[in-house]
Order: C-alpha cells, then sequence, then structure tokens
C-alpha cells in the first residue's frame, strides 16, 4: 500500500508555501486552488491576502510567483484578471502520478493512520411490518456510507435498530398463543419473503382487530406485555418466532437489494431492555429527567408546541412503560461505553429530527455524550411519486418496496435487452445485468441527490442511457472492458510519461488523480453523492476522450496504445471501485 498525493493537493501545499515566503504574515493562508477551464488549476488565494496586507493583488501574485518556479510538474505559471494564479501541470507529471495510482491495489487513496470508532445505525425495518421506501432510503444510505468509511480506514460498527420491542407485540403473542398455527410454513408458497410478510401481516390485521373489539382480549394482551418486559421464557420464545419470521423477509428485501445485512449486526431495540430502568433511574436522579403527569420527562427550552407549551422528551411513559427514546439513550450508552464509538451515526427519517436533536441533547446533559463524541442524525427526505406527493400507488395505498425493486429490474432488463442481443449476451447474462443496472438504478437515484432533499421516483429517468444515471456510469466501464478484449496481444496497458497528452486525456487523467481527495471529503461530510457526481464526471470525461482518442489505433504508435490503454485502464479500477463504494455493481458486458 503506498498511498499517492493528488497534484492538486501537492500544489495547493506549494502555493500555500510561495505565499508565505511571499507574504511571511500569510502562513496558513488557504492559496484558493481550485480546477480551472483556463489552465488545470486556479489559485484565487491571493486576492484576499492582497486586501488584507493592502498590497497591489497583481504585484503580489507576481511575487508569489517567483517564488514558485516552473518545474517538471509545474508546466506553466501565470498571473491572470485581478490577482489570479494560472497553473498547468505537465503531461509527465499527471501520467507519473497516475502510473503510482494504478501500483497501488487502492488507487493510491490513503487509508487513517489513526481510525476512529464509527457506529453507523441504519436499515432499521420494524418487527412484523412491511418495509416502505423510508427504510430503503436508509439502507441505501447507510450501507454506502460505511463502505466509504471503512475504505478510508475507519473502524465501522453497523448498527441494525429493528423495531422488534413494544407493547404491540403483547397483543402479536396472545394471539399467537391463542391461534397456534398462525405462523406455521406450508409446502410450495413460493417466495420464502412474501410468504411471510402475508403470514406476519394477516396476523398483525387479525390481532389488532381482535384488540379493538374484545375487551377481555384487550386485557390478556397488555398482561403479555408485562410478561414480555419481565423476560417470561414462553412468551420471549414465542416472541422471537415473530422476529425470526420477520428476518426471512428483510433478507429477502436486503437480497434483491444486494446489501448485505450481517446477523450480528442487527441489535434491534430489544437489545437495549435491561438497560432501560438504569437509564432512567439516572436521568432521575442527576435531574436531567423530571416527573411531569405521571410520565418521566426531559424538557427544552427551546422545543415548543403549537400551543407554546413545552414538549417534552418521554423516556417512561405514564402506563410505566419505556419509549423509543429510552431505548436510543440506552443505545447511546452502549455506544459511546462499550463499543468506545467517537462518532454516532444515524441514517433516519428527516421526520424524526426533532427525536434525535432531543435525545443527543439529553445524553449531553447527563455526560454519556462528551465533547470529543460526534452524534450526528443524517436526516434523508421523502421518495415523492411525478405528482410531486408522497410516494403512492395509484390506489392511494403506500408502495410495497419489493414491487418497487421489481419493476425496476424489469424496465432496466427492457433497456439492457437490445442491446445485449446486438453484442450476443444469453438470455441469462441479459437477466443478471438487468438486475445490476435495475437495482443500480434505485441505489444511485438515491445516492446521487442530496440527502436532505425530497427526490421524485421516476423509474424512466433513473434507468436513461444519457443522463445522470448509474446505467450512463455502468455504461462507461464496460466500454473499458470491450476495449480489451478487442486488444491484440501485444497491446497492454502501460504508462509512458514520455508521451504527450491530448486535451481530453489531460482532463481525465487530472479527474482520476482526485479520486482519494473526493472520497476523503465524501468520509468528512458523509455525503456520498459527491461521489456520485464524481463518477458520473468520469464517465463523461471517458466518453469524451473515448471519442477523441482512438485508442486501439492511436496514430502515434506503440507507446500512444500502451498509455491509452493505461488510461482506459485506470478508469475501469476507479469506476469499479467507485460504484462498489455505493453498492453498485459494474456489469463486464453491457
Ligand atoms: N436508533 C434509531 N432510532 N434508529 C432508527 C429506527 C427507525 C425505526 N425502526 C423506524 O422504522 O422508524
Amino acid at each position: 500500500m503506498a498511498s499517492v498525493t493528488s497534484l492538486s493537493a501537492s500544489l495547493q501545499q506549494r502555493v500555500s508555501a510561495a505565499l508565505a515566503a511571499a507574504v511571511p504574515s500569510a502562513v496558513d493562508a488557504d492559496p484558493l486552488l481550485r480546477r480551472s477551464d483556463r489552465a488545470d488549476f486556479q489559485a484565487n488565494g491571493v486576492l484576499g491576502l492582497a486586501k488584507k496586507a493592502k498590497a497591489n493583488p497583481r504585484e503580489l501574485a507576481g511575487a508569489v510567483l517567483d517564488a514558485l518556479p516552473a518545474d517538471d510538474v509545474i508546466a506553466q505559471i501565470e498571473v491572470s484578471g485581478p490577482g489570479f494564479l494560472n497553473i498547468t501541470v505537465s503531461d509527465a507529471a499527471i501520467t507519473t502520478t497516475l502510473a503510482a495510482r494504478a501500483a497501488d491495489d487502492r488507487l493510491g487513496v490513503p487509508a487513517k493512520e489513526h481510525p476512529g470508532v464509527t457506529v453507523v445505525d441504519y436499515a432499521q425495518p420494524n418487527v412484523a411490518k412491511e418495509m416502505h421506501v423510508g427504510h430503503l432510503r436508509s439502507s441505501v444510505i447507510g450501507d454506502a456510507i460505511c463502505k466509504v468509511l471503512e475504505f478510508g480506514g475507519e473502524q465501522v460498527v453497523r448498527r441494525h435498530h429493528i423495531g422488534d420491542w413494544g407493547t404491540q407485540f403483547g397483543m402479536l403473542v396472545q394471539y399467537l398463543i391463542e391461534h397456534p398455527h398462525e405462523l406455521d410454513h406450508t409446502e410450495g408458497e413460493g417466495d420464502a419473503g412474501e410468504a411471510s410478510m402475508s403470514r406476519l401481516d394477516r396476523l398483525y390485521k387479525a390481532s389488532g382487530a381482535l384488540f379493538k373489539s374484545d375487551e377481555a382480549f384487550k386485557e390478556r394482551a397488555r398482561r403479555r406485555v408485562v410478561d414480555l418486559q419481565a423476560g417470561d421464557p414462553e412468551t420471549l420464545e414465542l416472541w422471537q418466532r415473530f422476529v425470526d419470521e420477520s428476518k426471512i423477509y428483510f433478507d429477502s428485501v436486503y437480497r434483491k437489494l444486494d446489501i448485505e445485512i450481517r446477523d450480528e449486526d442487527i441489535v434491534g431495540e430489544s437489545g437495549y431492555n435491561d438497560m432501560l430502568a438504569e437509564t432512567c433511574d439516572l436521568l432521575e436522579k442527576s435531574g436531567v429527567a423530571v416527573w411531569s403527569n405521571g410520565a418521566l420527562c426531559v424538557f427544552f427550552d427551546d422545543v415548543k408546541g403549537k400551543d407554546g407549551e413545552p414538549v417534552p422528551l418521554i423516556v417512561r411513559k405514564t402506563d410505566g412503560g419505556y419509549g423509543y427514546a429510552a431505548t436510543d439513550l440506552s443505545a447511546i450508552r452502549n455506544r459511546t461505553g462499550a463499543l468506545h464509538a467517537d462518532t454516532l451515526l444515524y441514517v433516519v427519517d428527516v421526520r424524526q429530527s426533532l427525536h434525535f436533536k432531543m435525545v443527543f441533547e439529553t445524553a449531553r446533559r447527563a455526560g454519556w455524550l462528551t465533547d470529543d463524541v460526534t452524534a450526528r442524525h443524517l436526516p434523508f427526505g421523502t421518495l415523492l411519486g411525478k405528482d410531486g406527493k408522497p410516494f403512492k400507488t395509484r390506489a392511494g395505498e403506500s408502495v410495497k418496496l419489493e414491487d418497487l425493486l421489481d419493476e425496476a429490474v424489469q424496465r432496466a432488463t427492457a433497456v439492457v435487452r437490445e442491446k445485449g442481443e446486438k453484442i450476443g449476451l444469453t438470455d441469462d447474462e441479459i437477466r443478471a445485468n438487468g438486475e445490476q443496472v435495475g437495482i443500480g438504478a434505485v441505489k444511485y437515484a438515491d445516492l446521487s441527490t442530496s440527502l436532505g432533499r425530497d427526490y421524485v421516483f421516476d423509474l424512466d429517468r433513473m434507468v436513461s442511457l444519457n443522463g445522470d444515471t448509474s446505467v450512463y456510469v455502468q455504461y462507461a466501464y464496460a466500454r473499458t472492458q470491450s476495449i480489451f478484449r478487442k486488444a491484440a496481444a501485444d497491446q497492454r496497458p502501460a504508462a509512458h510519461p514520455e508521451v504527450a497528452l491530448e486535451p481530453s486525456e489531460r482532463a481525465l487523467g487530472l479527474h482520476l488523480d482526485a479520486f482519494g481527495d473526493t472520497l476523503a471529503e465524501v468520509a468528512e461530510v458523509y455525503e456520498p453523492h459527491r461521489l456520485a457526481a464524481y463518477l458520473y464526471q468520469l464517465a463523461s470525461l471517458f466518453t469524451t476522450f473515448y471519442e477523441q482518442c482512438p485508442v486501439l489505433t492511436a496514430e502515434g504508435g506503440a507507446a500512444q496504445v500502451e498509455n491509452r490503454l493505461f488510461l482506459c485502464e485506470l478508469t475501469a479500477r476507479t469506476l469499479r471501485q467507485g460504484l462498489a463504494l455505493l453498492g453498485i455493481r459494474s456489469p463486464e458486458r453491457l
């Protein structure tokens, strides 16, 4: 493993040193180096510095330029406009840097030397209930964030905080006791996940109806909740059946989604049951929580309802039960304590923002979140239908996740079929591609919009070959592979720093060099859409390169062919790695 400093980062350092040499008070001044259309890079930092030092910006830029002579890396540097510095790097520097990346199996991307522990709370569906599109978003976004952090060397602990506890289980278990065969599997029932969900759904509805209509049953269900919380073995065993049955269903959805969920990472609400009483005790003793109208509450100056009355966080309800908040507070104690986390992330719907704000604040007051721990809710927006309203079926019901995924795969298969038949793919290959493209499209649409924004679920747009879609990126990858298949035996990728580069090769090369910087940014701000945007641009730059620069028939001779193949290969590896971090596959032939 050898990490490679990008040209942009090393120039940034050098310009910064030159600034300090020209204006001694400018130590640590940011040169504001950016990619530019006019040269490769433009440094805009001189302007602000000149203003501060009351100097003429063009003169100051000249002084910086003198401190920064052209050399092997900097082919040209000039002052432009009111005092910008335009910097062009040499072709050889680009190729040499890329060769160093290619020699490393991590593409030169550094891994943290002192990794922290980040707990990511994501993919948290609820037991005995259908998964909805919000669970989809949490799973897709959370999975990508875990992968990017892990690639950067961070120690990641995944936590699927599934909803597997609460009063509804009293009703469910009691119903199962009275109708013992309701969860039995029958032979030949088809898709196991769907069958499990429909059994659970039937049971949920039937027990709910009885709970409403039958006072005696209601009472038995209430007593069952007490048994459950007290850890009565028979009750727990039946409760476990609901959890197991739901896991069959979750598994089938996650398999379709191509997301791996490990059983040991599923620590649902029930996993903190043993801590709840203590959590509440500690809050009460420290005075962080107080009794109000029979409930144990935490109050906040800035959280008020419409009527101006304070809205508390309720940690213990009037009936003595512990709620969602007590569980989350206990989970924080577990994560910062036993798991030694220094960062806690929660990939959860924006509608739970107030909940997390209050939970974090409570944990700070209680001392469970200290200044050296970062806790962040990463809220995501709502999936909208084409009418701009929350995504629903025509009949107004919420959409089943599997149906949505199946439809995406169907559409994608139709899109890849025509071309696939032309290039001689078998039906199985076309179907496999359809899955990778369809699921990729759903994930990419989710990951390419910034998290907080609502977005419209539009399958036509999502599987379109032109535009900011995963298929477009996947096609660019497949194209690189087709070039390699067509290459003659003696046409191998090899870097040749002496070969001059065309503008489209330079643009592609400089973008390839920015992969590590992009990943570092994504890991810093938890915004996977920056990686999606990077990959889309990489695919676009590759497409332009491919249109403008013949690879196998390059006119500059064997060295140019090899150098272009080298660019293709590094592009392929970068696209593949980048897509993999987003949880998206790269079909070889498309
Ligand atoms: N630690 C947490 N509260 N995580 C989020 C859990 C999401 C919850 N199960 C839901 O479906 O809404």
